[in-house]
């Protein structure tokens, strides 16, 4: 069956990792084809590898792309995010469009009626009803189709316009709809949550490697146990809290290695983590200056 998205052009304003992550995804699990996507960014060595990289074409002109778009992402740091939507809204193909667009922010922090404010406040009645503002919040798994993605809906999105934005996000993965007011705190838990279990996955390989495990076996060992716990959490007939008490023997080596985690305080430093996650999203919002 054609996809909703087989007749749409897609534009990434921003070329960099989180963009490229959803240029492969959109070129492998929607069957977009590369002369339907279109980047713009600054910078030469992103558009070459982009372009290299998926065959699609990449300019240093955002307005180009919002122009030739239906769907425009706006993939840039949040930092950039003003001065890049404030260039581009009094560029002239962008007060002059005439065509509905889909406009996606992925930037964290920052919330969907600021986006509106920004995207809409130099155009007349009649230009702001062509403007859609929606926000995603992916992660990079989407580089694999295995992305967890937050969506929230703002006033005026209709439901032809949500069902895009459902397909674009859920061609990285999965996609989960919420109100604004908790997307700080979605991306504190999936946006950056791929990061947590690196860092997990790094302490066990150098715990492996530290007791005489080869770096290769260590990270086997490791990637392996992961898949398969994740398996069990997605499969495994029970909740997180059974299926740990199921591989800890009382008296035996888990519970050996669980005490000194609980010791450490380790569920309480996961929630202050993915707090300070949270509130480092909603402090983005108050436009800092660029940072290098
Ligand atoms: N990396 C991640 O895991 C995730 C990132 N995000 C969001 O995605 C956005 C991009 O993040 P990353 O891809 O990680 O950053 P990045 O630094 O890899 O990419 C940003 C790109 O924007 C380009 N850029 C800078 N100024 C520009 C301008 N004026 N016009 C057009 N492009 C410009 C840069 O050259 C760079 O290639 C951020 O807002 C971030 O919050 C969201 C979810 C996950
Ligand atoms: O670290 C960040 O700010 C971005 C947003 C979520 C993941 N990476």
């Amino acid at each position: 069956m054609p996809s909703i998205l087989s007749q749409k052009t897609i534009g990434f304003i921003g070329a960099g990792n989180m963009a490229q992550a959803m240029i492969q995804a959109l070129r492998h699990n929607s069957g977009i084809s590369a002369d339907q996507i279109l980047a713009a960014d600054p910078g030469e060595h992103q558009r070459n590898l982009v372009a290299s990289k998926f065959q699609i074409r990449s300019v240093t002109d955002n307005a180009e792309v919002f122009d030739k778009s239906d769907i425009v992402i706006l993939a840039v740091k949040p930092q950039q995010l003003p001065s890049v939507i404030h260039e581009l809204t009094q560029d002239p193909r962008y007060t002059e469009n005439r065509s509905r667009k889909l406009i996606i922010s992925i930037a964290a922090g920052i919330p969907l009626p600021t986006l509106e404010h920004h995207l809409t406040a130099s155009l007349t009645a009649h230009a702001k009803e062509l403007i859609v503002p929606i926000r995603i919040m992916p992660n990079t798994p989407a580089l694999v189709g295995c992305g967890m993605s937050g969506l929230s809906r703002g006033p005026g999105v209709r439901d032809e316009d949500m069902e895009l934005a459902m397909t674009m996000a859920g061609s990285m993965g999965k996609v989960c709809v919420l109100p604004e007011t908790l997307m700080d705190a979605l991306t504190a838990l999936s946006g950056s949550g791929p990061a947590y279990l690196f860092l997990l996955a790094e302490a066990m390989i150098q715990a492996g490697t530290t007791l005489g495990i080869s770096n290769d076996d260590a990270l086997t060992l490791t990637v392996q146990t992961l898949k398969g716990a994740i398996a069990l959490m997605e499969n495994g007939g029970a909740d997180t809290a059974t299926l740990r008490q199921r591989v800890t023997s009382p008296g035996g080596t888990t519970a050996a290695a669980l005490a000194i985690l609980e010791e450490g305080g380790f569920t309480d430093l996961v929630t202050r983590a993915i707090t300070a996650a949270r509130d480092r999203s909603r402090e983005l919002s108050s436009r800092e200056p660029e940072t290098p």
